[in-house]
């Protein structure tokens, strides 16, 4: 199954701010998408409509060639938006409070979220988190604990925007670990933005250059650091990693 986006456009109030993108988005892949481009190219509105959180002004979203035009319905069952920075997660609740509190929002089994979450817990050694309030955790803590929660619901399509931001090298590291473990292990996709090259290229395997509104270059295979290194310095002929 392939999502399809064909001269996409989206206007904030009377701004365009996505002014015709185009590209095609394998599902069911395992592959982890990374998006790249400077501030204010518009990733984050990309993922947002990616998934199903706001609605697109132009163009066509399609699913394997056939216009659906009920696709934001589609994302919101299955697809799961972490936005930058720490929110996410209810503030008073634990990781196993807002797993119910958000499986029955969604109108899913929790005895299944819970199942997955606590053995994706286990997994990544993150069994004291379960039982934490989630204002009372480090940024780093609140990262891990959003993204468990997140991938328990199994979505065939996850969009984590900036989720490095903030952590020490090795919450980094582990955060890549259950990125690439997620991708591999469920054959989901997963979209994620980064302005770190580093982290980018540990996981992902296919990119998606986005400047000034439009997607300007797909690249269908990995990329060594050094290589995505080139490509910024290219596409946007100024060094901006040294
Ligand atoms: N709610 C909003 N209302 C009006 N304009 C917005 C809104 N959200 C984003 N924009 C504008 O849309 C453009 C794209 O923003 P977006 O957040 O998608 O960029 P980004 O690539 O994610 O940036 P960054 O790397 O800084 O997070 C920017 O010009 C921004 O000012």
């Amino acid at each position: 199954m392939e999502i399809q986006l064909d001269q996409v456009r989206k206007d904030y109030g009377r701004t365009e701010v996505l002014h015709g993108v185009s590209f095609s988005l394998p599902l069911d892949t395992g592959n982890v998408f990374g998006l790249i481009g400077p501030n204010g190219a518009g990733k984050s509105t990309l993922m947002r409509l990616l998934s199903g959180i706001t609605t697109i002004n132009g163009g066509q979203l399609r699913f394997d060639n056939q216009v659906d035009s009920h696709y934001d319905k589609w994302a919101q069952r299955n697809s799961l938006y972490i936005p930058a920075g720490d929110r996410g997660l209810r503030n008073k609740l634990t990781p196993m409070e807002n797993l119910r509190y958000f499986s029955a929002i969604r109108c899913v089994s929790f005895k299944d979220t819970q199942a997955r979450m606590l053995a994706n817990a286990k997994l990544f050694d993150a069994e004291s988190l379960m039982n934490k309030e989630f204002d009372q955790m480090s940024t780093g803590q609140k990262k891990k604990a959003t993204l468990l929660v997140a991938i328990s619901f199994d979505t065939p399509m996850l969009l984590l925007d900036e989720p490095s931001n903030g952590l020490d090298m090795s919450a980094q590291v582990d955060l890549m670990k259950l990125v690439d473990s997620v991708a591999k292990k469920s054959q989901h996709t997963i979209i994620l933005s980064s302005h770190d090259p580093v982290l980018m290229s540990e996981v992902t395997t296919q990119y998606i250059f986005v400047n000034e509104g439009t997607v300007i270059k797909t690249v269908d295979h990995s990329l060594s650091e050094a290589e995505l290194r080139q490509m910024y310095e290219q596409l946007y002929q100024k060094a901006v990693i040294r």
